[in-house]
């Protein structure tokens, strides 16, 4: 049986800044966020599976992502815990202060390990990338961090 990647794609707003930064992104801005999951796996072979043939159902791989990343950051505001930011945020409804500065690299290590979390083997996670602009992203693969 041949070993596969699948991927999911899923795009969402959200406003950071980026506490101590010597340049703009030091203030309140938002982007659209681009985040790529790729699982690998076999795929299914039993027949009278429902998942015949897949490595895994797009829409499993979809909810698990929606539930552990995409809905808890989409139109969100995150902020560094220590950014003094924080104290005058008001009327936002939707404020997330993180331990770590809201950086490409961190959000992503940080979604890594929400989605990791929910992958149960014999799937594995592959890769993930979190495109923060047009020319600008980060990307973790599993094989770089065994
Ligand atoms: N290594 C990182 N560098 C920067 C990050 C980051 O998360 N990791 N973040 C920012 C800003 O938040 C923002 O993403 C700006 O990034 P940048 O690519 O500089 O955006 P621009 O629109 O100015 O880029 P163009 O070159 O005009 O496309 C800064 N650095
Ligand atoms: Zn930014």
């Amino acid at each position: 049986m041949q070993v596969l990647r699948v991927t999911k794609e899923f795009d969402f707003e959200m406003a950071h800044a980026l506490h101590g930064y010597d340049g703009k992104c030091a203030n309140i801005h938002g982007h659209t966020y681009y985040l790529s999951v790729t699982v690998i796996g076999k795929p299914g072979a039993k027949e009278g599976d429902p998942k015949l043939g897949m490595v895994v159902d797009f829409s499993v791989l979809k909810m698990i992502v929606k539930e552990q990343v995409v809905d808890q950051f989409d139109h969100a505001l995150v902020l560094k815990d220590t950014d003094p930011l924080v104290a005058g945020i008001h009327g936002f409804s939707h404020v997330i202060k993180t331990s770590y500065q809201p950086t490409c690299e961190n959000l992503l290590i940080d979604f890594v390990s929400r989605i990791e979390e929910k992958i149960k083997a014999p799937l594995r996670l592959y890769s993930v990338c979190l495109r923060e602009t047009n020319t600008s992203y980060a990307s973790w693969f599993a094989d770089d961090n065994l």
